[in-house]
């Protein structure tokens, strides 16, 4: 991949230039991400003192300062997964080793199907006793983008439509299934639908990816730039 310009002129990192761990780091952090998780849902819902909370700010914020005294300006890369996809380790809904993602574990199924198991958690609440609908969104992105890479032409979100059947529960066992429908040159188009325990469609999406001229190889003749 080349180095781009995104909008606003950031120049975005090459791939070639991330940091690339290995497995035993990678499950460290994992575990680390892991205790962060528990963390963050304990913030949600304590009820301790407010001398405790002050206590407690104190020590999150000098176990941050512990982990800043040697850092990296992107998020580090592991090796090639299955169907040959990067692993992005800091993804915020595949990636184990990032504490926002819940982490979403995928297996590419055959048929092309991409399947995801989850649970969400108290933090992700949107309506009181449910999951926040922008939540489920941001998995199905993901997901649907994976199935884009893995059985069509990899490339970024030019549009994700949703259509909320049910409102999504949390603190239970959630899938996630998606596969590519066609694929038209730069453009492929996915479908993808979550499930609560019991098989109960919640949320469905379909999205268009599109491979940005950036990504395609080297002397690519124009008929295959459209
Ligand atoms: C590390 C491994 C990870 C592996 C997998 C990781 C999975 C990640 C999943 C998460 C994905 C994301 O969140 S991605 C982040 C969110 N998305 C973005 O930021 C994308 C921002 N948008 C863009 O960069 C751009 O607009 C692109 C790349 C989408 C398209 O730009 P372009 O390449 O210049 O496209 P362009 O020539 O204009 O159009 C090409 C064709 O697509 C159509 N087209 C383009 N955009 C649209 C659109 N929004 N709606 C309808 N149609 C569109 C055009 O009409 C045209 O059709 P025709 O005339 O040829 O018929």
């Amino acid at each position: 991949m080349t180095e781009v310009e995104a909008a606003g002129g950031r120049t975005i990192g090459r791939l070639e230039d991330r940091r690339w761990i290995g497995e035993e780091r990678a499950a460290q952090l994992a575990e680390l991400a892991a205790r962060v998780r528990e963390l963050t849902e304990a913030v949600v819902l304590t009820e301790v003192d407010s001398a405790e909370i002050a206590a407690v700010a104190e020590q999150v914020a000098a176990l941050t300062a512990r982990l800043n005294a040697a850092r990296d300006q992107y998020p580090p890369m592991a090796a090639e997964g299955t169907n040959g996809m990067v692993r992005q380790l800091a993804s915020p809904v595949t990636g184990r080793i990032n504490p926002i993602a819940p982490p979403v574990t995928v297996t590419v199924c055959e048929g092309g199907v991409v399947r995801g198991e989850f649970t969400l958690n108290t933090v992700y609440e949107g309506p009181p006793g449910f999951v926040h609908g922008g939540v489920t969104a941001l998995v199905l992105d993901q997901m649907l983008g994976l199935a884009a890479a893995s059985g069509g032409v990899p490339g970024l979100t030019a549009t994700l439509d949703m259509c909320y059947r049910r409102p999504t529960p949390y603190g239970v066992p959630l899938t996630v299934e998606a596969r590519v429908t066609r694929t038209e040159g730069r453009k492929t188009f996915a479908e993808a639908h979550v499930l609560a325990p019991g098989g109960k469609v919640t949320v469905e999406a379909t999205a268009m990816f599109v491979r940005p001229l950036f990504q395609l190889p080297q002397g690519t003749g124009a008929s295959e730039r459209n």
